[in-house]
């Protein structure tokens, strides 16, 4: 017998108990679906009183157009530019780490080229909050005079003041499309509480007014001076910064909060890099999402009556240990000069720690 006629025959056979079962099989699929206790977990609905629930978590945050996987953003137009081409066999910086094992660069001088990065963020608006609570109001005049020079130059920026003090907020010149907004907000006695507190209010302006008015976020400590250029390099959907105390360190050093009873715990076998407290950001969303776990992170830890070793910090690096930032800024962003040693590989200081007398400026 000819192979074809064989198959060709035998097709017709096989085909009629195939299609009789394909169809048992949608018959009896729509029979189990409408029958309670048969139904697959994904295809649950939750209860009215679960979904009012998981509507707070942050994961399921509504979806907006900057809401994507770290591949499938839209890749912007840009126009005619002349600019140095890079060469791949010369890299420009061969004595630090410029890309995370999980493809996200790392920021330093020399690695970005602001032509081509101002030209695919024209049209951003950049919103900066800082809180400036009780005596730290003194810290706003140069930060805010230095962002001016240093800070998303060419771009609109809304800098975001919170403060208990709106009277104390400095008039400060201001470049176009730059407008100083001040958010009135309470205080608390201890600083750490201050410090922790900033991820509810974050979350809580993200809502109101953030994602209606700003494209990307970007959350520092006020105690600070911008002293070089900080643009649009640093914008992604979650970026952190690497402290500049533990760039260097392995691991087990890093001062991650170690008590597992912590909701910020976490065990000596994990960890990136140590991220610093007073430099994170990225999209509204992803910043409304970190915020938030963050803030229910502390809640929780207060109601066993623990605190994080470092406060927000503990819990900010929590989250990007398991929300792996899309950029990391390198401590170029974030140096103390008092504090610290300069090394040769860290050719610009761009957001640096103003000294303060703890004493004589906390929990006052
Ligand atoms: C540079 C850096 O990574 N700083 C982090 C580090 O502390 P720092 O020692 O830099 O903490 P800090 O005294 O600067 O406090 C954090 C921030 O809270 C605000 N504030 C604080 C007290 C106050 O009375 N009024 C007020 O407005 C202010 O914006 C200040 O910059 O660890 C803290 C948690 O322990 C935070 O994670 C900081 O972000
Ligand atoms: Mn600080």
């Amino acid at each position: 017998m000819d192979p074809r006629d064989f198959w060709g025959k035998s097709a017709k056979l096989w085909l009629c108990p195939i299609l009789l079962f394909v169809a048992c099989l949608g018959f009896y699929s729509n029979v189990f679906s409408l029958t309670p206790g048969w139904q697959s977990k994904e295809s649950q609905s939750p209860e009215p009183q679960q979904l009012q629930e998981s509507s707070l978590q942050p994961e399921s945050l509504p979806l907006s157009e900057c809401d994507c996987h770290l591949d499938t953003c839209r890749i912007p137009e840009v126009p005619r530019l002349i600019y140095p081409k890079a060469q791949v066999l010369k890299p420009t910086r061969v004595d630090v780490l410029v890309m995370t094992p999980w493809f996200a660069p790392i920021i330093w001088d020399g690695t970005f080229d602001s032509a081509v990065l101002d030209a695919q963020f024209r049209n951003t608006t950049i919103g900066l909050t800082v809180f400036a609570i009780k005596k730290y109001v003194v810290f706003l005049k140069l930060f805010l005079e230095t962002a001016e020079k240093y800070f998303m130059v060419g771009h609109r920026v809304n800098y975001y003041i919170f403060t208990d003090r709106p009277a104390d907020v400095p008039q400060v010149p201001l470049g176009e499309g730059r407008q100083v907004v001040v958010l009135e907000v309470r205080n608390y006695s201890r600083w750490q509480d201050i410090s922790m507190h900033r991820m509810e209010m974050i979350r809580n302006f993200s809502q109101q007014r953030f994602l209606h008015e700003v494209d990307y976020l970007v959350c520092v400590d006020v105690d600070m001076k911008f002293s070089d250029h900080v643009g649009v390099e640093i914008l992604a959907p979650l970026f952190g910064t690497l402290h500049p105390g533990f760039y260097a360190a392995p691991r087990q050093s890093f001062t991650y909060e170690r008590r597992p009873l912590s909701q910020a715990y976490i065990p000596r076998d994990e960890g990136d890099f140590y991220y610093a407290g007073g430099f994170f950001g990225g999209s509204v969303p992803e910043v409304q999402r970190l915020t938030t776990a963050c803030h229910q992170a502390m809640v929780a830890d207060k109601a066993k009556g623990i605190e994080a070793v470092w406060h927000d910090e503990s819990h900010l690096n929590r989250y990007l240990l398991y929300h792996k930032p899309s950029k990391v800024l390198s401590p170029e962003y974030l140096w103390d000069e008092h504090m610290l040693q300069r090394p040769p590989f860290l050719r610009k200081l761009r957001y640096v720690a103003v000294p303060k007398n703890h004493a004589e400026i906390r929990n006052r």
